[in-house]
């Protein structure tokens, strides 16, 4: 049976708090140094609107990758299937999320998944609008729709503080743009790439994005279909096959749920037809994966028999 109260989730995290200080937050992008390590929260949205946490659910976090999903998602409904795996591949990569090694390896030049970076970057690229501006609205829209909060915004700071350091980022862009992967001005396409990592939301609002794709796309509370049936599998695929970077395997099988993690510290995970999960804990392992949400999740799937698989 699932969890069924806020006291057993409160348990859980007590436990997983043990193993906070095996990790550190990140600091490559310089404001997310000033994160406090010890904070844990974690949430589950059932299809039926019950939710429960524990920990420091209030706290806000960014999306950072946890946003590649989104962004795939809103291509897709933008282009469909075809067209955006013509510009990015389907295949795990083994590599860390930022690498450029197999950029240029692989042959034609495209990066290998939507979910390490430079796949990420190629993917934001594609999302339709008039201008950088309409376009992160139209994503920004899209995330207020699959939280069913209309106050979701981003970290200015935190957005500024990637752009003016994002160097790798850009190179992976403009290697990219060299092979006509991107088309646009780089500037404009980080900005809106640094934007979209900024997103910023609480675990409550993630269990229930994770909700909706667990759905199928559809709003259990509404009704609403608002990603396609074939585009939430898509998601979901990826999501079990490189949503923790390289450490997807192990969690494949310590874990088994679709999941993707960002470097701020949250986790989405998103059970088929069951519930969504919302956990934020920014102390990280070597991976660049929550360490204490990964332990959360261990432990989770062990007691309330969540693995696919
Ligand atoms: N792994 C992550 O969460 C990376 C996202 C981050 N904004 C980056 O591009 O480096």
């Amino acid at each position: 049976m699932l969890c069924q109260s806020n006291d057993e989730l409160q348990l859980l995290v007590n436990q997983a708090r043990e193993v906070i200080h095996d990790g550190n937050v990140a600091d490559y992008i310089p404001a997310l140094a000033k994160a406090e390590q010890e904070k844990l929260s974690v949430a589950l949205f059932y299809p039926d609107g019950r939710l429960y946490s524990a920990g420091d659910t209030n706290e806000n976090f960014t999306l950072q990758s946890i946003s590649k999903v989104l962004a795939l998602a809103l291509a897709l409904i933008d282009h469909g299937e075809e067209y955006v795996f013509q510009r990015v591949g389907k295949e795990p990569t083994g590599d860390p999320f930022n690498s450029i090694a197999k950029l240029e390896t692989n042959k034609p030049s495209k990066p290998l998944n939507p979910m390490i970076n430079a796949g990420a970057l190629a993917v934001t690229h594609m999302i339709k609008g008039e201008s950088v501006e309409h376009r992160f609205e139209r994503l920004i829209e899209f995330i207020r729709c699959l939280s069913s909060n209309e106050t979701i915004s981003y970290n200015e700071e935190i957005a500024k503080s990637e752009y003016d350091t994002a160097d790798l980022n850009r190179a992976l862009a403009f290697f990219m743009k060299q092979h006509d992967v991107i088309t646009e001005d780089i500037e404009g396409l980080m900005d809106l790439y640094t934007k979209q990592c900024a997103i910023e939301m609480n675990c409550n609002d993630l269990a229930r994005i994770g909700c909706v794709l667990a759905m199928d796309g559809r709003n259990p509370e509404t009704d609403e279909q608002i990603i396609p049936v074939d585009v939430a599998r898509i998601c979901k695929t990826f999501m079990v096959t490189c949503g923790m970077y390289n450490a997807s395997g192990e969690f494949a099988i310590n874990v088994g749920i679709p999941a993707k993690s960002g470097v701020a510290g949250g986790i989405m995970g998103s059970i088929p037809k069951k519930c969504g999960i919302g956990i934020f804990g920014p102390s990280l392992d070597d991976k660049g994966n929550s360490i204490a949400g990964i332990r959360l999740l261990e432990m989770m799937s062990r007691q309330y028999s969540l693995s696919m698989f």
